[in-house]
């Protein structure tokens, strides 16, 4: 029955937007004018020819393909990378060049910046709590506002003990156990996580808000199943008879929404009352004190503003907001049905780190070089080293490059009919860019496929080099929805990075097939599971992991 309905409303869909572009302004010509892309067929359009597996690659091909022909017909490059596909009764616009993205998601970010609608995810109440599904309006902006303002630049520094800690974590579970190196890199994201936005130490995956975040995650990715897109649960939930489930699903609303507003208010109470006890202590009645955070950080600027609850949502959102990408990461451990559409971006490029570590030992020296030259063997490198360990840099920069967690950042939605070098996009098109395509170009990266940190220092022509801060920020997706975590996911990285090489050797397991360089599908990509050995480098290395993290004072 599910099944039906939803086939039939994707051919209506289908429908509606074929004669949408049959009957708009200019008539059968917008026909003409879609970009290039596979024939789609009739009725059901190209919903055969979605790929299943690594989308970006077929992506990428289909700019070959599509570009050699229609070469033929158009003068202007850069056209030919932009094609455009009916799926799910909607069109998909995939922009596969740089220009592309520059052009639209970019330069006309003013309406290129809304989210596809998930209505379940509106009805759960996830819309207004998680500002990567948001959509582009005022509420996002103020939301994006109190994000940045808990992760700009000149804010960074002072979560820089909450990296030493979670680093160093990580680095004594390696020490005991190489095996799970999954584990300890989503243990360490998500106590940096909660950490930073709460104040909050966990110190293992069955921390209660571990859990919590857990399934929280869990039930966005089944929330923003494609089938919600055209099927409306809570009106099947109130139609549907008892008996084919609808009183089930009505439930399960009730139990998504109870589950998302525990998330979003227990850690921030707790944050609040840790302030209070604080507070309580400071003036001799009571013990205690609570850690700085974003959220604790946040609440001190409206001190001794008029309460206002519509500040206090922003700020509950906000944080609510760092800790949902967060909490991402450790849904592999307890729903490994999720792990392709959930892992999260930087425990991914964490193990990606891992594996390029142990396919290219050589990058692997140079980088212990470089450290071992500037600081040593008797400390860890920390951030005040990092001006002078360009090569560490440029390793993470490529790290992101080789295989960026999220090829394909996250679908934009084309909010008004629009024109771009002779096509029509059409108001409500899905417009994703494949980032993945240009940090694979050979004409901008040689050899894109090996795992190559000096290509970041040396560029191979001044044309790239202008560019390489662009190429760089692609991982981050495009415009104003350019990832906002930004810096601060570097800074987790390098520090980890940098910690890891002066203290590690990546090593073959001679009692497993080697590893290669494979990557899952889905939307978070990460390494195919593989097998290596981690050794300390010395007995030095081996006594700088009983030394304490080196921390300071933090400054809000
Ligand atoms: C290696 C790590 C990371 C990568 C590769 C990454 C990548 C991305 C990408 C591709 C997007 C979608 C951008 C678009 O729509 O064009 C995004 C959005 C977002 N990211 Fe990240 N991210 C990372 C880490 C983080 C961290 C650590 C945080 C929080 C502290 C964070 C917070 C967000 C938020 C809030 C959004 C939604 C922005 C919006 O829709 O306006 N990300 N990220």
């Amino acid at each position: 029955m599910y099944i039906w309905t939803a086939v039939s409303l994707t051919l209506a869909g289908t429908i509606f937007w074929t004669l949408r572009l049959l009957t708009c302004k200019r008539g059968r010509d917008r026909m003409y004018d879609k970009p290039p892309g596979p024939p789609p067929l009739p009725i059901v359009g190209n919903v055969f020819d979605f790929p299943r597996q690594r989308p970006w690659e077929t992506f990428s091909k289909w700019a070959q393909d599509y570009g050699k022909l229609l070469s033929f017909l158009a003068s202007i490059n850069d056209l030919l990378e932009l094609q455009g596909m009916f799926i799910f009764g909607r069109p998909l616009v995939i922009l596969n060049s740089l220009e592309a993205i520059t052009d639209l998601l970019i330069d006309r970010s003013a309406i290129y910046s809304d989210r596809p609608y998930f209505p379940l995810l509106d009805i759960v109440g996830h819309l207004e709590a998680n500002v990567g599904f948001m959509p582009y309006g005022k509420e996002w902006t103020a939301l994006r506002k109190v994000f940045a303002s808990g992760f700009s630049k000149s804010n960074l520094v002072a979560y820089y003990d909450s990296h030493r800690r979670a680093v160093m974590n990580v680095l004594k579970n390696f020490r005991q156990d190489p095996s799970r190196y999954e584990d300890h890199f989503k243990l360490h994201a998500v106590q940096l996580v909660i950490d930073v936005t709460y104040g909050i130490q966990v110190d293992s995956i069955d921390h209660h808000l571990v859990n919590l975040a857990t399934r929280v995650i869990g039930t966005v990715a089944t929330l923003v199943n494609p089938l919600t897109l055209i099927l409306d649960p809570k009106f099947l939930g109130k139609i549907l008879p008892r008996w084919m489930g609808g009183g089930m699903l009505s439930r399960r609303i009730d139990k998504w929404k109870q589950e998302l507003h525990e998330f979003q208010t227990w850690p921030y109470e707790q944050t609040k009352s840790n302030m209070a006890r604080s507070l309580l202590c400071f003036c001799g009645q009571e013990s205690g004190a609570h850690k700085p955070s974003f959220t604790s950080h946040l609440l001190q600027e409206f001190e001794g503003k008029a309460a206002d609850a519509e500040e206090e949502k922003m700020i509950r959102q906000g944080a609510a907001a760092a800790y949902i990408r967060y909490g991402e990461y450790s849904l592999r451990i307890v729903k490994p049905h999720l792990v392709d559409s959930v892992i999260v971006q930087t425990s991914a490029a964490a193990n990606t780190f891992l594996l390029a570590m142990l396919l290219y030992p050589e990058v692997q020296q140079r980088a212990q070089k470089e450290i071992d030259s500037v600081v040593g063997v008797d400390r860890l490198p920390d951030f005040k080293d990092r001006q002078y360990l360009p090569y560490v840099d440029a390793l993470l920069q490529e790290v992101l490059r080789w295989h960026s967690p999220t090829p394909l950042a996250m679908p934009h939605l084309l909010r008004q009919d629009d024109h771009y070098r002779g096509f029509h996009l059409p108001a409500g098109s899905i417009v994703i860019g494949n980032a993945w395509n240009i940090l694979h170009d050979p004409s901008v990266f040689s050899d894109p496929f090996e795992f190559q940190p000096e290509r970041h220092l040396y560029p191979q022509s001044q044309e790239v080099a202008e560019k390489m801060e662009v190429f760089d920020r692609l991982p981050f997706g495009f415009g104003r929805r350019l990832c906002p975590g930004k810096a601060f996911a570097e800074d987790a990285l390098w520090l980890l990075f940098a910690q890891f090489l002066a203290v590690f050797n990546v090593l073959l397991d001679s009692e497993h097939p080697p590893a290669k360089a494979e990557f899952t599908s889905g939307p978070l990509s990460h390494a195919i599971p593989f097998h290596c050995k981690v050794m300390a480098r010395s007995e030095e290395a081996k006594l700088l992991l009983e030394q304490d993290p080196g921390l300071s004072e933090q400054v809000f």
